[in-house]
């Protein structure tokens, strides 16, 4: 091991991370570690390459349905190790560009690229970071170590080759039939983008609906919708699998049943990675939910060291990783102690699901509004029955708005179809200022014939 290197501050995890040193950390010496792919899970394994897919797999859907609008267009072929190729042709270069700019254009900045963990403090109280190679003193640490692919033991145990997003956005060929064992996020993304490339698609879902934990009118919705499309087993236990001898794998549930596929994608949620850092070593312990526990400014209880993202918060998403990294990258130039430090605001968290059809909510679901005793009211409008749904015939599509009777504060809302995640702003910039439903629908114009027309009359539907 080489001699210990004293740093100011050290950074566990390049994804949000990874955004905290800028120029004003200059006078700062600065160790980051990062044991995977440089520039995190969004970049390279999340958010990006997903989206990159999901757009070919939109394209592919439009033009296999045009029929019906009396455009005679369908997919001929899919070239999918084209597609991987031109994502990940464009991604790689970022992750290797951000590093080398780290390694080699910041002076101040060490990248150790390996996996790192507590060793307790030195007689100085600096915290001890120990990898295979280094032991790094740092005055003051970010935990931002992200989260991975959780896998029920009766996969993990089984010996079978089974896929994650870690790794199916690069098989070499496009599965003929796609198994997938989860019905949350990740699930419905490849289960759409697999299904519109042409993979015929088995979900299997533990409880009695996709995407349950959404309001329960889209998770009935999208499930409808779903089934039509693809093979979905709901209620279904998986207890195990095995490799076939042809190459193919089979999965087995607990009623008796199987399924035989080309490819076994898990998407059963994921894990904080805060299990993995020796954190009690420094006199940390995590939540019930494996979570490393910090105060709304990212503080953890051992003094100097933060956390933000994934490793910490509930949420799981990158747009909160970001906004948590900025403020406790806020909170770092403020100092610990300060008493001015800057807050997570965690009031209005939004979510989207990049499926077939998309999916966008904000804030209470209707029966989280009633649990909570709420004098609410709801409306729910239909895509098809304002211009642009209209236009595009659209019959599965709705915006659902839940708000306070009497007051007109916005609770929530929900939205399924094209666009969701784009029409669905307006309501989060309501909610995040505190506009009323009637203020953000009748004070401002929205374009006509503009999709945000469905939330436009969504909100003006509501009986105040
Ligand atoms: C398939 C998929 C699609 C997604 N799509 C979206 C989306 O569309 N929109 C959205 O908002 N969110 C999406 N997310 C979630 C989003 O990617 C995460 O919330 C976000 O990337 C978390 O950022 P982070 O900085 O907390 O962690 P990460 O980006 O995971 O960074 C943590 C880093 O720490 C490293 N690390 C961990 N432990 C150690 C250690 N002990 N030593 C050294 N290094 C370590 C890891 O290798 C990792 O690179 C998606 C996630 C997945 C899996
Ligand atoms: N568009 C986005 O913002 C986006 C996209 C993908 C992922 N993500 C983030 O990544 C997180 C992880 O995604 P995910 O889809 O893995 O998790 P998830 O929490 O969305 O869904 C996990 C699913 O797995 C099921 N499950 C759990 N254990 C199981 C078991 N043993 N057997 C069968 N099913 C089981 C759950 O019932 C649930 O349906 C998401 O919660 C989300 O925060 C976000």
């Amino acid at each position: 091991m080489t001699a210990p290197q004293v740093v100011d501050l050290a950074i566990i995890g390049s994804g949000s991370g990874n955004s905290i040193p800028d120029h004003r950390f200059d006078d700062k010496t600065i160790a980051i570690f990062e044991e995977g792919v440089y520039g995190g899970t969004c970049l390279n394994v999340g958010c990006i390459p997903t989206k990159m897919f999901v757009y070919g797999a939109e394209v592919a859907e439009i033009a296999r349905h045009g029929g019906r609008l009396g455009v005679d267009s369908r997919v001929y072929s899919v070239d999918w190790p084209g597609i991987v190729k031109r994502v990940f042709g464009r991604i790689d270069p970022i992750s290797v560009g951000g590093k080398e700019y780290r390694v080699d254009r910041c002076p101040n900045i060490t990248v150790h690229s390996a996996h790192v963990e507590f060793d307790g403090r030195d007689e100085d109280g600096r915290y001890r970071l120990v990898t295979a190679e280094s032991l790094v003193l740092a005055d003051e640490v970010v935990i931002a170590a992200g989260s991975r692919a959780t896998v029920p033991p009766a996969i993990a145990e089984s010996a079978v080759r089974y896929y994650t997003n870690n790794d199916v956005m690069r098989l070499e060929e496009l599965p003929k039939r796609l198994i997938i064992v989860g019905s949350g996020y990740i699930a419905a993304e490849f289960a759409h983008v697999f299904g519109a490339l042409g993979s015929s698609v088995s979900i299997v879902a533990r409880s009695g609906a996709l995407l349950r934990k959404l309001d329960a009118d889209v998770t009935t919705r999208f499930t409808e919708v779903a089934r039509e499309k693809w093979d979905v087993h709901l209620n279904t236990n998986v207890v195990g699998a095995t490799d076939l001898p042809d190459g193919r794998v089979r999965v087995d549930f607990e009623d008796g049943g199987h399924l035989d596929g080309d490819v076994l994608l898990v998407a059963t949620g994921r894990k904080p990675n805060g299990d993995r850092l020796n954190l009690g070593s420094i006199g940390l312990a995590l939540d019930a939910d494996g979570r490393v526990i910090c105060d709304p400014h990212g503080r953890t209880d051992a003094p100097r060291v933060w956390a933000l993202g994934d490793v910490s918060s509930p949420y799981q998403l990158k747009h909160v990783a970001n906004h948590e990294e900025r403020v406790v990258q806020a909170n770092l130039l403020k100092g610990w102690d300060s008493d001015d430090l800057d807050t997570f605001d965690h009031r209005f968290v939004p979510a989207a699901v990049f499926t077939h059809p998309q999916i966008a909510s904000v804030g209470l679901t209707e029966d989280e509004a009633r649990d909570q005793g709420l004098d609410i009211t709801v409306k729910v409008q239909a895509y098809g029955d304002v211009a642009y749904g209209w236009a595009m015939e659209d019959t599965t599509g709705f915006c659902k708005v839940i708000a306070e009777r009497g007051t007109g504060r916005l609770l929530g809302a929900h939205v399924l179809g094209p666009q969701a995640p784009t029409v669905i702003q307006p309501a989060i910039q309501a909610m995040s200022f505190g506009q009323t439903a009637l203020e953000v629908a009748r004070g401002q114009y929205w374009i006509h014939p503009a999709m945000p027309e469905v939330l436009e009359n969504a909100l003006l539907g509501l009986e105040i």
